[in-house]
């Protein structure tokens, strides 16, 4: 029987022809969004009014868009961050829900570890100040030998792992939810409590889910703690940091700098106090936006979709 199926994610039709391969197989009717843009609830509610399956990004499939889609079947997550899904009501609901796991852990690893070094060697004030005409060479530090505290050390914390350790690093991470102590021991990876790794680390970076425990983990608190010298880099989810806390935290140098791909409102607000500060940098959510990982997401998050939905 024909099912209906909506797709929203803008980068899933860059690799369109990868998922025709496997949709051909199966009697579709492909709604698409074609607003180029993150989607909003009410478009939502519209869109999947009457849709089996969806391939979701970013857009809100919350309580009310989830119930309001009265034959909605499956939801495939184009990415791995489930934050945007209401999982308790689709369970509820008896919705299936699939991530494209793994699917983009290598890109966002490697933007992680050039955001380590866009800090350290303050690269975008660098680019800026030449080409409006000043010659002023900064003094960076180096990252070798550098402590990184890694917090959720899941597919994404572990590689940037890997890579930190060939960065001849110093690597600690926090993660309540991981216990194989073989692995840690073989990377040379040492597992310890949040305070340890606020505490010591030059780099703290954020690879855990964003959800109820985790929402602000980052905070006044604990940016209190991190060293005069640390920089925070955050390619999570926005909500995992008090953006105000972070703000003052800057302003004041209680931390160096930091650097965040992912915030609270995307795009930010242009009177987003971060923007105005010259020790915060950011990308717009670009840590899976490669060529590999958005055919990877393509590829995954189209099957995944058929093996829920046949
Ligand atoms: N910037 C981007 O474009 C982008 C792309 C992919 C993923 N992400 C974000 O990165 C997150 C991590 O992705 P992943 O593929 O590594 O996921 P993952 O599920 O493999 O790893 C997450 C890890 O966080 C740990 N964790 C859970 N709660 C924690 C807590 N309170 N404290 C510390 N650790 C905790 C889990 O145990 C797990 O090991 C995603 O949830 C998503 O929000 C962002
Ligand atoms: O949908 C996107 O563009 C990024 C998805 C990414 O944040 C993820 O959670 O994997």
């Amino acid at each position: 029987m024909k099912k209906k199926i909506l797709i929203t994610p803008k980068s899933f039709f860059r690799a369109r022809n990868k998922a025709d391969e496997i949709f051909s197989q199966f009697d579709l009717d492909i709604v698409e969004n074609n607003t180029g843009k993150t989607l909003t609830k009410q478009q939502m509610i519209e869109l999947c009014s009457d849709v089996d399956g969806v391939i979701v990004g970013l857009d809100p499939m919350d309580e009310e868009v989830i119930r309001s889609a009265k034959n909605l079947k499956a939801i495939s997550k184009y990415g791995v961050g489930l934050d945007n899904i209401d999982l308790k009501v689709a369970e509820e609901l008896g919705i299936k829900v699939k991530k494209a796991e793994g699917t983009n852990t290598r890109s966002v690893a490697e933007l992680t570890i050039g955001l380590f070094f866009a800090l350290s060697r303050s690269i975008p004030k660098a680019v800026i100040d030449v080409k409006d005409g000043r010659w002023d060479r900064t003094i960076g530090t180096e990252i070798g030998a550098k402590v990184v505290g890694i917090i959720g050390f899941g597919a994404i914390g572990r590689e940037v792992a890997k890579m930190s350790s060939g960065l001849e690093m110093e690597i600690m991470a926090y993660d309540p939810y991981f216990n194989d102590i073989e692995l840690t021991r073989a990377m040379n990876v040492k597992m310890t409590n949040i305070d340890e790794i606020l505490e010591k680390a030059d780099f703290v970076t954020l690879h855990l889910p964003l959800n109820e425990e985790t929402n602000k983990i980052i905070n006044s608190k604990t940016l209190s703690k991190m060293k005069q010298t640390a920089y925070l880099v955050n390619t999570a989810r926005g909500e995992l940091v008090d953006e105000d806390a972070l703000y003052e935290a800057l302003k004041n140098g209680i931390i160096a700098g930091a650097a965040q791909d992912v915030f609270s409102q995307e795009p930010p607000d242009k009177q987003n106090k971060l923007l105005s500060l010259n020790n915060f940098i950011l990308t717009p959510h670009i840590g899976a936006y490669t060529k590999e990982a958005t055919e990877r997401m393509v590829v995954i998050s189209a099957k995944n979709l058929i093996e829920m939905l046949f």
